[in-house]
C-alpha cells in the first residue's frame, strides 16, 4: 500500500538540540504513536513531518498533511466560523462552507455549540472543534501534538473516537503523546525518542510486551525521564 507519509535521513539540529530519524513511513489508516520523554524531540519531529520546519537534511514526502498544535489556536467567533475557517481559506463559499462545517459539528458532537463564541467552549470542547475544522479540509495525514494533554476521561474518550474514525477512513494518524495507555488504545505502531534519536520503532503489542532496548522498557516502568 502506498505510504501516505515517507521521511528518510532526517536531521534537525537546534541549539544544542539534534534529531535524527533513518526512515520512517505512515501508511493509510494507520495510527503511529510517538512516545517520549519531554524533549525528546516528539514536537519537532511532527513539525518536520508537517513541513512546518526545514531538515538540515533529509527529506519528507507525502499527502496533505495537518499539524495540530497541544493548544490549537481559535479563532474569537462562533464555534461555526472557527469550524468553516479552513473550507473558506480553500475558497469553499460561505453558505457551502458552514452547511459542511454545521454537518461535521454534529459528527464530533458540538451541533448545539455552532452558535456559541469559541473561547468559551472547555478545553475538551475546543480539541473536537480544532478536529473538527481539520477533518473538514480532508488532510491524507494528521500529525497530533498531545491533543488530550489535561482533558478529563470522557473527552479524552470522544477525541480517541474521532481519532480511531479518521484511521478508519484511511488518513494517516502520528500521535506524540505522554499517555501510555491512550498509545495502547490507539497505536498500531510506536516510534520511540530518546534525546532525538529513533530508540525503538516497532509494533505497538511488542514494543509494550517485549520491548527490545533497555532504555524503552526503563521508560515503561517509568524510571527513564
Ligand atoms: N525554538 C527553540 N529553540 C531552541 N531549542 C528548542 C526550541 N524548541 C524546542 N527546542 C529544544 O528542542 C528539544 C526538543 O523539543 P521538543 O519540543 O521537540 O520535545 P518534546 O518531546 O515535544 O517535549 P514535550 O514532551 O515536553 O512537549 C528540547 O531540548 C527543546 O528545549
Amino acid at each position: 500500500m502506498r505510504p501516505v507519509l515517507r521521511a528518510e535521513g532526517l536531521r534537525h539540529r537546534r541549539g544544542g538540540f539534534a534529531l535524527e530519524v533513518g526512515s520512517l513511513e505512515v501508511h493509510p489508516g494507520e495510527v503511529l504513536a510517538v512516545l517520549g520523554p519531554s524533549g525528546s524531540g516528539k514536537t519537532t519531529l511532527l513539525r518536520l513531518l508537517a513541513d512546518l520546519l526545514p531538515p538540515e537534511e533529509g527529506r519528507v514526502e507525502g499527502g496533505f498533511r495537518v499539524y495540530l498544535p497541544q493548544s490549537p489556536p481559535l479563532l474569537r467567533r462562533s464555534v461555526l466560523e472557527n469550524a468553516a475557517f479552513g473550507l473558506r481559506l480553500h475558497g469553499v463559499p460561505k453558505g457551502e462552507a458552514h452547511r459542511r462545517a454545521k454537518a461535521m459539528l454534529e459528527r464530533v458532537g458540538l451541533g448545539p455549540r455552532a452558535h456559541q463564541a469559541a473561547h468559551t467552549l472547555s478545553g475538551g470542547e475546543a480539541v473536537r472543534l480544532a478536529l473538527a475544522r481539520t477533518l473538514l479540509v480532508d488532510p491524507e495525514v494528521l500529525l497530533l501534538d498531545e491533543p488530550t494533554a489535561s482533558l478529563d476521561p470522557s473527552h479524552v474518550a470522544r477525541v480517541e473516537d474521532l481519532l480511531r474514525e479518521a484511521a478508519r477512513e484511511g488518513r494517516g494518524v502520528v500521535l506524540a503523546t505522554h499517555d501510555l495507555f491512550q498509545a495502547r488504545r490507539l497505536a498500531g505502531r510506536v516510534l520511540f525518542l530518546l534525546q532525538g534519536q529513533v530508540v525503538e520503532l516497532a509494533d505497538a503489542p511488542s514494543f509494550f510486551q517485549r520491548p527490545k532496548d533497555p532504555r524503552s522498557r526503563a521508560f515503561l516502568e517509568g524510571r527513564l525521564f
